[in-house]
């Protein structure tokens, strides 16, 4: 539905050039929600608004449904922006008008007639759940009222892409989950392509499906969210995760005092709710001891991440009980890997 192909982007300044962006390349399938992650300057913005043309690359492509929209006349453009809603961080409600008329405002702007503009407003404010404010103004309302009103906007022209700019980053930690949560329905329920930029990946974690790890202008990790969370392979990547609580290497504080293998055990879906561990132990007569280990759950998908330690029984060859162990979670999908022996 959206491909970026090598888009490059520069901003000059008196005292020099920067290169923004420097060969972006991403694949965003219809009804997906794409999370974008990286550290302030990075590039996020600048990226994401690339997908509504509100900042032009310098190099590259930008397509949305099959058609280039670098190449389209100001009045096809400006057609193509119905199609893509945007919620911005800091909402950008029109601060004199009401509620509702922050939402039939772009309605009206598409030429929507007065009636219509009315019915689809209230509709879409039901669905944020602002059906008791439509006529207070932005002033009256919180933040996460405000960041409804901002989405109920963005949805007004029926878009099939919303983009998030950040739209939680001003939120409360609760306020937070329960846009996200809207964004959840939003994306369920309506189909809608969602892309956003954060910095947090516990957004990531909560909604999206695919995540691009952004650095220096440079995507330098992409994939699912399942796989880039438990298998994470860039530096900056690892460091996001560590921040949020998810640091795959904090076994090793404790690696000088412990006697015995140190074992990492990854697994998500049904692997998750399966007694593995007590049926290994009984099953090899080994004595395990969890180090470290989370378990929960990505968007939908329950996961287990635990490192452990492994003492085999005397009257057995410790590699042949590391081979029977290592086949046992092969064949239940488990990763296993080895991190200290
Ligand atoms: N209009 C501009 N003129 C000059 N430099 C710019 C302009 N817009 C962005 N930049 C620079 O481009 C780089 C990328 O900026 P961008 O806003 O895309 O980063 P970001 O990852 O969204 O950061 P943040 O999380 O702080 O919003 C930064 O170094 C920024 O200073």
């Amino acid at each position: 539905m959206i491909q970026i192909k090598n888009i490059h982007k520069y901003f000059k300044t008196k005292e020099k050039v920067l290169h923004a962006l420097q060969g972006i390349d991403l694949n965003i399938e219809a009804g997906k929600v794409f999370g974008i992650i990286g550290r302030s300057g990075a590039g996020k913005s600048t990226l994401i608004r690339m997908i509504n043309l509100l900042e032009r690359p310098d190099q590259g492509e930008v397509i949305v449904d099959g058609t280039d929209i670098t190449k389209l006349s100001v009045d096809e453009l400006r057609k193509l922006r119905h199609q893509i809603g945007m919620v911005f961080q800091h909402f950008n409600l029109l601060n004199s008008r009401t509620v509702l008329d922050n939402v039939i405002y772009p309605l009206r702007i598409a030429g929507v007639d007065k009636e219509s503009r009315k019915a689809r407003a209230l509709e879409l404010l039901k669905l944020v759940g602002l059906e008791d404010h439509v006529h207070k103004y932005p002033r009256q309302l919180s933040g996460g009222q405000k960041q409804r009103v901002g989405i109920a906007r963005a949805l007004a022209t029926e878009p099939k892409i919303l983009l998030c700019d950040e739209a939680t980053s001003a939120l409360d930690p609760e306020t937070t989950q329960s846009v996200l949560a809207l964004l959840n329905e939003i994306n369920q329920k309506l189909g809608i392509t969602i892309v956003l930029i954060t910095h947090s990946m516990d957004v990531i974690r909560n909604v999206c499906d695919e995540v691009a790890v952004i650095d220096g202008g440079k995507i330098v990790e992409l994939g699912e969210v399942v796989n880039v969370f438990l298998h994470p392979q860039h530096s900056t990547t690892k460091a996001l995760l560590s921040e949020s609580g998810v640091d795959a290497d904090a076994w090793k504080l404790f690696s000088d005092n412990v006697h015995g293998d140190v074992i990492r055990l990854t697994y998500h879906g049904v692997a998750a709710a399966e007694p593995l561990l007590s049926h290994i132990s009984r099953e090899l007569e080994l004595n395990l001891s969890i180090l470290q280990g989370s378990v929960g759950k990505i968007k939908d998908t329950p996961f287990g991440q635990l490192v452990i330690v492994v003492n085999y029984p005397e009257h057995t060859p410790a590699e042949q009980a590391k081979a029977k162990m290592k086949a046992f979670f092969e064949e239940k999908n488990v990763d296993f890997e080895v991190l200290q022996a």
